[in-house]
This record gives structure tokens, C-alpha cells and sequence, in this order.
């Protein structure tokens, strides 16, 4: 059984990474359409609960859960945010800081996995990235116990090859199918994402102009 420590706000995380005790805090986002399920999975992930009439989110949410991925202690922090395009101005300031960006759409729902390049252009464009080839993405189609389906799984892996190489789960927050694999994955990405630039510093040399200079290697 899952014992998370939860704490909810509404304030934005302060940027960059930062400890939680002896813990790293990780900021994670969840984007698409409303209705895809994004604080079903959230609840779910968190508190080991689903609610099948659940309420559109207004702005942002964030539920904390403690978790350790290969060895590593990480506070997750998860927003959640309100897929309704009327409620773009509330959500967006909360994309800066964010360490990886769940992008969610439902498998029932052809429009919703339509937007998920929508998404990812609103993400870079209000976030704070750095480095947007290497930002992690990991994307979540839900909804995968329901019987009829819109978007095939090999279609949407498709798209996250096209768009990144991003990992793909399919989820359902409503049986519990892949919730944990898909934010451990998340983990796992910034862990990784933050390991490469560790390596590309290390291995990277410095030209006579006193440029650096480095090798950048595929991401598949
Ligand atoms: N069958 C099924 N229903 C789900 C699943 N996840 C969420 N739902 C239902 O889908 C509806 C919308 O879920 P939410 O979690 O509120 O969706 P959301 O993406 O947070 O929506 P917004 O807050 O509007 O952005 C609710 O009725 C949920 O119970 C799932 O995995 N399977």
C-alpha cells in the first residue's frame, strides 16, 4: 500500500533545483486538454484514490509525494493544472521551475492527443527552459480501460518519436494501470537529463577563443 506524504498549495515553486530535507525536490507538470484525466492521476499517484466524478481544476493544484528512485531520495512535486482553454492566464505562470512536463490526452479522444503539440508549444513558450532539446517530456495517454478507443497506442508512440523521443505510458487512473511506472519515468528522465549535461560538461573541451566546446550524442 502506498504511504505518501501529500501537502497541497496554490503558490508557484521557486525555480532550479533545491533540496527538501535530505531529499531532492522535483517539479513536474501535468498539461492537456480538460477532462484527460490529469488530476485523476495526480490523486491517484498520491492519495491511491480515483473519483469518477471529479471536478474541473480552476488554475493549478500541487500534491507532494515522497519516493525513491534508484537510491536517489526525491520529493515529486506534481501540478496539476486546468486544461480549459478559459483558464490559460491562471495556469500559465505556474510552468516556470518545472523540471519535466507530463503531457497527458485521453485514448478515447482523438482531439486531445490532436493538441498535444499545442501543449508542448504553450509549455515552451511560458516556461523558463534553458535547454529545450534536452527538457524532458514524458507522455501519458489515459483513459486506457475504457473500451473504445481513438488513438492507437503505435500512433501515439509515433508521435513521441517525432517529438523528442519522449517515453510513452498508457494509463488509466481509474484502474491504476502504469500511474506509478509513468512518474518514476519522470524521475528518471530529469535524473538522466541532468546526468548528460554532467557528462557533456566533464567531456566537453574548451578552444583557444576559450569556447567550449561539445559533442552532442542522439537522444534514441
Ligand atoms: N474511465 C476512466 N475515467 C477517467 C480516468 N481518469 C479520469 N477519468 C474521469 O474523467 C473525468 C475527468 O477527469 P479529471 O481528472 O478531472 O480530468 P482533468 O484532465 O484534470 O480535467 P481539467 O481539470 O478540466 O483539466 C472524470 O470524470 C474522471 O473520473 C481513467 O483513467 N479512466
Amino acid at each position: 500500500t502506498k504511504q505518501p506524504q501529500t501537502q497541497t498549495g496554490h503558490q508557484p515553486a521557486p525555480a532550479g533545483r533545491i533540496m527538501s530535507g535530505k531529499s531532492l525536490l522535483l517539479k513536474v507538470i501535468l498539461l492537456g486538454d480538460g477532462g484527460v484525466g490529469k488530476s485523476s492521476l495526480m490523486n491517484r499517484y498520491v492519495t491511491d484514490r480515483f473519483d469518477s466524478q471529479s471536478f474541473h481544476t480552476i488554475g493549478v493544484e500541487f500534491l507532494n509525494r515522497d519516493l525513491e528512485v534508484d537510491g536517489r531520495l526525491v520529493t515529486l512535486q506534481i501540478w496539476d493544472t486546468a486544461g480549459q482553454e478559459r483558464f490559460k492566464s491562471l495556469r500559465t505562470p505556474f510552468y516556470r521551475g518545472a523540471d519535466c512536463c507530463l503531457l497527458t490526452f485521453a485514448v478515447n479522444d482523438l482531439q486531445s492527443f490532436q493538441n498535444l503539440g499545442c501543449w508542448k508549444k504553450e509549455f515552451m513558450y511560458y516556461s523558463d527552459v534553458k535547454d529545450p532539446e534536452r527538457f524532458p517530456f514524458v507522455v501519458l495517454g489515459n483513459k486506457v480501460d475504457m473500451e473504445q478507443r481513438e488513438v492507437g497506442e503505435d500512433e501515439a508512440r509515433a508521435w513521441c518519436e517525432e517529438n523528442g523521443c519522449c517515453p510513452y505510458f498508457e494509463t488509466s487512473a481509474k484502474d491504476d494501470t502504469n500511474v506509478t511506472a509513468a512518474f518514476e519515468a519522470a524521475v528518471r528522465e530529469v535524473l538522466a537529463a541532468e546526468d548528460q549535461i554532467d557528462h557533456t560538461l566533464l567531456s566537453s573541451t574548451i578552444d583557444l577563443h576559450g569556447n567550449r566546446k561539445t559533442s552532442r550524442t542522439s537522444c534514441c
